[in-house]
């Protein structure tokens, strides 16, 4: 592991890190925000997920998570959203290839030798962090924005008992039925539908639910609302009577602005399960 740089930041530090992945046989990039209390031994995390067009930076620099997390001692991590590099497939859309790997783990071609950030996200980078810095496995939450809702939704739903509590900015939550993610899961997963519901969060929610405190904020304003389709996860919600805060904020879209608005009650709503679940 390669420390590419690392800040002071809110009495802790604000890292970037790279390591050679064994999942998406690639190197990788990181952000790790750990709080001060991890000096004297391993911290909650939560996880960020992040959407399209974006590397581990994004939110990094422009959730305003930081502050929030070091009030209540957790560590951040910011993964990548695809492997990346010149020897890795890429479409010219911003919506395949690289920044929209979408957290899946690709069997089609050219994207299969690269393109397995489910496996990254739920193996590989945990791993990283375990072994190299004072982050508690126990204690774990996971959050995201857009494609990264999305990818918190299911990873937390299929992982029973690794997640503490999930929740999500503006997920594509129904994505086999939305151009965010046909044509993404034909790409990565091939033509054969039933191997996408795995990975649709209302059907997940529908099918399986989650043990635990589920929190997602969208705007009404969202440029993508109609991709997104929240409307989707709050029917599989209500079918399933799953213990679920659901909010439609007025004027809002799908921006950082949003997210960076919400913020600080999504990183209270984890604390709580993080200390107390
Ligand atoms: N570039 C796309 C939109 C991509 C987009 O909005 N990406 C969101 C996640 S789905 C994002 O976080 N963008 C990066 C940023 O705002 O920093 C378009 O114009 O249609």
């Amino acid at each position: 592991m390669e420390i590419l740089s690392e800040n002071a930041c809110f009495g802790g530090v604000q890292g970037v890190y790279s390591h050679a992945s064994q999942a998406t046989d690639c190197q990788m990039t990181f952000g790790l925000f750990l709080p001060a209390e991890a000096e004297d031994g391993p911290v909650p995390v939560l996880w960020y997920l992040s959407g399209l067009t974006c590397t581990h930076e994004n939110a990094m620099t422009k959730a305003g998570a930081q502050g929030w997390a070091a009030e209540h001692g957790i560590a951040l991590v910011f993964p990548d959203t695809s492997p990346r590099g010149e020897g890795v497939a890429d479409d010219d859309a911003f919506d395949l290839g690289q920044g929209a790997g979408f957290y899946v783990n690709a069997t089609q071609s050219p994207w299969a030798p690269h393109f397995r950030m489910w496996d990254y996200i739920a193996e590989d980078l945990p791993r990283v962090l375990f072994n190299n810095f004072a982050i508690d496995g126990d204690r774990q939450a996971i959050t995201g924005h857009s494609m990264g809702g999305h990818g918190a939704l299911t990873l937390a739903m299929s992982l029973p008992g690794r997640f503490t509590s999930v929740s999500a900015f503006a997920p594509i939550s129904n994505p086999t039925a939305s151009d965010w993610g046909r044509k993404q899961f034909a790409a990565y997963l091939g033509d054969d539908e039933n191997l996408w519901a795995a990975h649709d969060s209302s059907h997940l929610m529908r099918e399986r639910g989650f043990d635990g405190p589920v929190l997602v904020d969208t705007g009404t304003s969202d440029q993508f609302l109609d991709l997104l389709r929240p409307e989707a996860l709050a029917a599989a919600c209500a079918e399933r009577r799953q213990q679920a805060t659901l909010r439609m904020q007025p004027g809002y879209d799908h921006s950082y602005y949003f997210i960076s608005t919400f913020m600080e009650d999504h990183v209270a709503f984890h604390a709580e399960a993080l200390y107390t679940g």
